[in-house]
């Protein structure tokens, strides 16, 4: 299945119902001029999953994590049939294979599942059949073929997945940015893009909370040596930085406004929250220098698993700011996520950028 690209779009790809027939036209230039078969990765549109979140939560503040998982993986499914359709509107042979359809296993942590198993089986037979497949991203399936969700913004997993599944060697992730910068470009002026990235280097600084990758998928991605290509998600799909073994170690700030430091009273206990937030899949950081852990990334009911737990529960001590050089990185606390953006920019005004590509274009202002 080399002759396949692997393709993900994320939400912000999809702004609107025009945004289909736009990727969708996008698609079909790249089938016409490439003659590859596409496995193309989705996400929700903007905003639908934390929608139905909402929804879910009108009925019931502690609904099961099952039905968490059924209920949030259909914003996806949503979106891929949408663009499957765009597609068929341009007399494009096209399908969907969804969480239960595409061979991925998890475990059974519904809404952080762990893949174990991949199966390139229902993959490839669909890619003999139809020009392009469009995967739902984030959704998958237990042993016992109930639907499991990967974890918050976790198609960039299903399609590193997909490019295992399809024994790609690359995978290109599209996005409302064309690569991993210094710092978040839409918060901090003066990012500038990094063009190439160690897998190291981009795990580091997606588990400290960039959200332009997620954790896992770069890890899969090493471990399958499958090249990580980051495009702008609107024509021409500029590519920007390409995440490999040979890519550099560098500087970067690294923060997302809704991380969130917890105090524990002993290294003892801030070392059993850390373990028990890992093996419940959830994002975390021990933060050695005091007893104090780091929940990434936020879209965690952090009392309801601290309860399910049987964990005490950690104070609130701030919001971390991750500075990175190479391997070493020190956390700075902020107060809260408006005192975590001054301080990112403060700390990314005295860093030196010297290998480092173009501005961002148009910074947005602080606040945004
Ligand atoms: N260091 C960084 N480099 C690039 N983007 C970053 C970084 N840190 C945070 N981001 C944010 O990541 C966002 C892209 O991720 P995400 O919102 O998940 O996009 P998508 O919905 O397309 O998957 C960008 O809009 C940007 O604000
Ligand atoms: N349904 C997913 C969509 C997703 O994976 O997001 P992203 O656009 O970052 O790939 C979520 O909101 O988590």
């Amino acid at each position: 299945m080399s002759d396949t690209a692997i393709l993900k779009f994320g939400g912000s790809t999809f702004r609107s119902h025009s945004s289909y027939d736009d990727l969708a036209a996008g698609l079909e230039r790249r089938l016409d001029t490439e003659g590859r078969r596409l496995a193309v990765v989705v996400s929700a549109m903007q905003g639908e999953t934390e929608q139905l979140r909402g929804r879910l939560h009108d009925v019931n503040v502690h609904p099961e994590d099952a039905t968490s998982a059924g209920m949030l993986a259909t914003a996806d499914l949503i979106s891929a049939h949408l663009l499957a359709t765009a597609l068929h509107r341009r007399g494009r042979s096209a399908t969907v294979l969804a969480g239960h359809q595409v061979g991925l296993i998890t475990n059974s942590a519904f809404l952080w599942a762990r893949v174990i198993e991949t199966d390139p089986g229902p993959l490839s037979r669909t890619l003999q059949e139809y020009e392009v497949v469009v995967v739902p991203g984030g959704q998958a399936v237990d042993a016992q073929r109930r639907p499991t969700w990967l974890g918050k913004n976790s198609s960039d997993l299903s399609a590193i997945a997909v490019a295992r599944a399809s024994g790609g060697s690359a995978c290109e992730i599209h996005s409302d940015v064309d690569g991993i910068y210094t710092s978040d470009p839409h918060l901090v002026r003066g990012a500038r893009m990094l063009p190439h990235v160690s897998f190291n280097m981009a795990a580091l600084m997606s588990l400290y909370g960039a959200k332009v990758l997620h954790r896992r998928a770069v890890q899969l991605a090493l471990r399958h040596n499958i090249e990580i290509v980051c495009r702008y998600n609107r024509a021409p799909f500029t590519q920007g930085t390409t995440i490999s073994r040979e890519g550099n170690q560098l500087t970067a700030i690294v923060f997302n406004q809704r991380s969130v430091v917890l105090g524990y009273d002993s290294d003892d206990a801030a070392d059993i929250a850390h373990g028990l937030f890992h093996a419940a899949g959830i994002d975390t950081v021990r933060l050695t220098e005091k007893p104090w852990v780091a929940v990434v990334g936020g879209f965690v009911d952090l009392e309801e698993v601290q309860r399910r737990q049987n964990l005490k529960p950690g104070t609130y001590v701030g919001v971390p700011v991750a500075e990175i050089r190479g391997s070493k990185v020190v956390t700075h606390i902020a107060g809260d996520g408006e005192d975590a953006l001054h301080l990112a920019q403060r700390l990314h005004d005295t860093i030196d950028l010297p290998s480092a590509g173009p501005a961002a274009p148009q910074p947005q202002l602080a606040g945004v």
